[in-house]
């Protein structure tokens, strides 16, 4: 990585400003991220700033979201380019071409929590729009629109570190959740939350009756019904299934240690499990996720696994907070994979399935959705393809509610215009890829798109330096083997280097305070993510590979790859 981008990228907020007292000598991760970095104590902890590779381009120098074109004129409105660019244009939307199944799409949603929280969610923010308008940066809803007869669509902003009481010159986006793979999904983002999650006896965390996610305290369609490490749980109910596989995980690692370790405490057993969840978090995304997502050239250069002894070596120069970039448009190239259904099957002959619109925040579905069936589904359920278009579902009917609802990739571009996120072109020159000066297909034009892809750009955008990055690069042609365009690619590559080197206790790291032996760790290399799927979710099989659908390599659980946690008996 060259020192350009190591340079580019310090920018952590105002929390070091607060005195935070580290135990350099402490065994495990804390909960809130903080002294990850025992120099930076912040970096990559919860409620600091989204880190800026390139600086901001506001409206104003200071904050007002970017609202002008080149030219001094508005900016073409984010539903009209969604319009435009993003509606459903396939015959069959779920298809592509690589046999990627459900599963993949909710392993990118629910690793994104992990990493990022900084918009509102909707839901909150309806509440607000009418306490603080002024927050508000509504998206104009063309007139001719096929879906919405009303003329705009309330959007609040993010929240700026200003409200903690930051200065900042220019205006900063909070990241609520700490940046690291750390499962901060299933234990929260801060100890507060951890504390209130956890059992407080032998290491496990809370369930719910029927050993499901715990039970919200107000419950309707509006409010969240199920409680976990992010609020975020109830949103689609593949979602909330991927949260409790994992806090069935912890608490099946956590009873296996206490028969191993009579001894050991409850405080001992919680984090020993947790560590062991986040390792695995780990394994599973850069051995089993990534390389779909970024194709081999990416992950040769940097970030392949690997597969037995301690390579590893963290770099503490590293900032590992997650990107702006990141968060608000290059791993939001996912919301091109949600379906058009959510579903669930008990048995080869027993399937339902639900428009996806029906399914949002939606308590009554808990007991029809379980998660072994919603596992069957997704596995065996191809996503749609990784490209500009979004299905009808979220792009005219997210959050549907008394006939309101949202467009999400209208509010992706309106995020990134809220967060002064520079255009499509500048993130080309990060990228070190040919930046576009015409609207066409060769020299000196949009290299990376197809003449279809420009024909739909040249529609909405006056000029090639006014692209928003969330549209431009998610209409760019795919990296081989992968599921993003070349810009994309390379700032999601960045990005999972940065999780990977700047973590101090990445899975794989040598400290011999914080690291596995590596007995531990040869087991957990074994993991993959269809062995916490059979052993959780009442199954008897699954194939060994969850992120391909027609996978005929079905097995028995017991016959696929196990962590033996005898390795963990002292
Ligand atoms: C059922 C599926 C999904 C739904 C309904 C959904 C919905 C949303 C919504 C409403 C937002 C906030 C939009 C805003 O106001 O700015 C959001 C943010 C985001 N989504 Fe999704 N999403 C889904 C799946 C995914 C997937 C598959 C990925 C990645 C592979 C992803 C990555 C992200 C990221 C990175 C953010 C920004 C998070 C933050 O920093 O606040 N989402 N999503
Ligand atoms: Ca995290």
């Amino acid at each position: 990585m060259s020192e350009r981008m190591m340079k580019a990228h310090r920018h952590s907020g105002c929390r070091e400003d607060y005195t935070i007292h580290c135990d350099p000598n402490a065994r495990y991760r804390t909960a809130d991220g903080t002294c990850n970095n025992l120099d930076h104590p912040a970096w990559g902890a919860a409620m600091t700033s989204l880190a800026r590779l390139i600086p901001s381009q506001y409206g104003d120098k200071r904050g007002t979201p970017r609202t002008l074109d080149k030219m001094n004129c508005s900016l073409p409105s984010a539903r009209n380019i969604s319009n435009t660019v993003h509606s459903e244009v396939s015959a069959n939307p779920n298809h592509n071409g690589r046999n990627l199944s459900i599963v993949a799409m909710q392993w990118g949603q629910f690793l994104s929590h992990d990493l990022s929280f900084s918009s509102m969610s909707v839901g909150e923010s309806l509440t607000l729009v009418n306490v603080c308008r002024k927050q508000c940066f509504t998206i104009e809803i063309p007139a001719d629109d096929k879906h919405f007869d009303t003329n705009c669509m309330e959007m609040v902003r993010s929240r700026p570190t200003s409200d903690m009481g930051c200065n900042p010159d220019v205006r900063e986006q909070i990241n609520q959740a700490t940046s690291f793979i750390d499962g901060s999904t299933v234990y929260g983002s801060s100890q507060e939350h951890q504390y209130f999650l956890r059992n407080h006896s032998q290491g496990l965390m809370n369930t719910g009756d029927g050993d499901l996610l715990p039970p919200a305290s107000i419950c309707d369609h509006a409010h969240s019904c199920q409680v976990a490490g992010d609020s975020r749980v109830n949103v689609v109910p593949c979602l909330a299934a991927a949260h409790l596989l994992f806090l069935r995980e912890h608490n099946r690692i956590a009873k296996r240690l206490a028969e191993l370790n009579c001894d050991w405490s409850d405080e001992e057993l919680f984090q020993q499990s947790r560590k062991i969840v986040a390792a695995e978090l780990q394994h599973i995304t850069y051995n089993e996720y990534l390389p779909n997502v970024l194709g081999s050239e990416i992950m040769e250069m940097f970030l392949l696994t690997d597969k037995t002894s301690f390579q590893y070596q963290y770099l503490k120069d590293f900032l590992p907070s997650t990107t702006n970039v990141f968060a608000t448009a290059a791993f939001r190239f996912g919301h091109s994979q949600i379906p058009t259904k959510q579903g669930t099957c008990w048995n080869e002959s027993n399937l339902h399935e639900q428009r996806i619109e029906t399914t949002f925040r939606n308590p009554s579905l808990l007991p029809r959705f379980t998660c072994g069936g919603i596992n069957r589904w997704m596995l065996n359920t191809p996503a749609p393809e990784s490209d500009r278009s979004l299905v009808d579902g979220v792009r005219d009917l997210l959050f549907l509610k008394n006939n309101s609802s949202f467009d999400l990739a209208a509010l992706n571009i309106q995020r990134g215009r809220d967060h002064g996120l520079a255009p499509y072109n500048e993130w080309r020159r990060w990228a070190q890829l040919p930046v576009a000066k015409y609207f066409r297909v060769g020299d000196q034009g949009l290299v990376d798109h197809t003449q279809e892809a420009v024909d739909l750009l040249v529609k909405v955008y006056r000029s090639v330096d006014d692209i928003d990055l969330f549209t431009g690069a998610l209409s760019e042609k795919h990296v081989t083997g992968g599921m993003v365009g070349p810009t994309f690619a390379r700032l999601i590559g960045y990005q999972f280097l940065a999780y990977k080197y700047g973590d101090r206790f990445w899975y794989e790291n040598k400290d011999p305070i914080t690291r596995f032996t590596e007995d531990q760790l040869e087991e957990i290399k074994k993991i993959r993510l269809s062995t916490i799927m059979c052993l959780n979710s009442n199954s008897d099989s699954m194939p060994l590979d969850v992120f391909h659908t027609n996978n005929a390599n079905w097995k028995p659980c017991d016959l696929l790859p196990q962590i033996d946690l005898s390795k963990w008996k002292k």
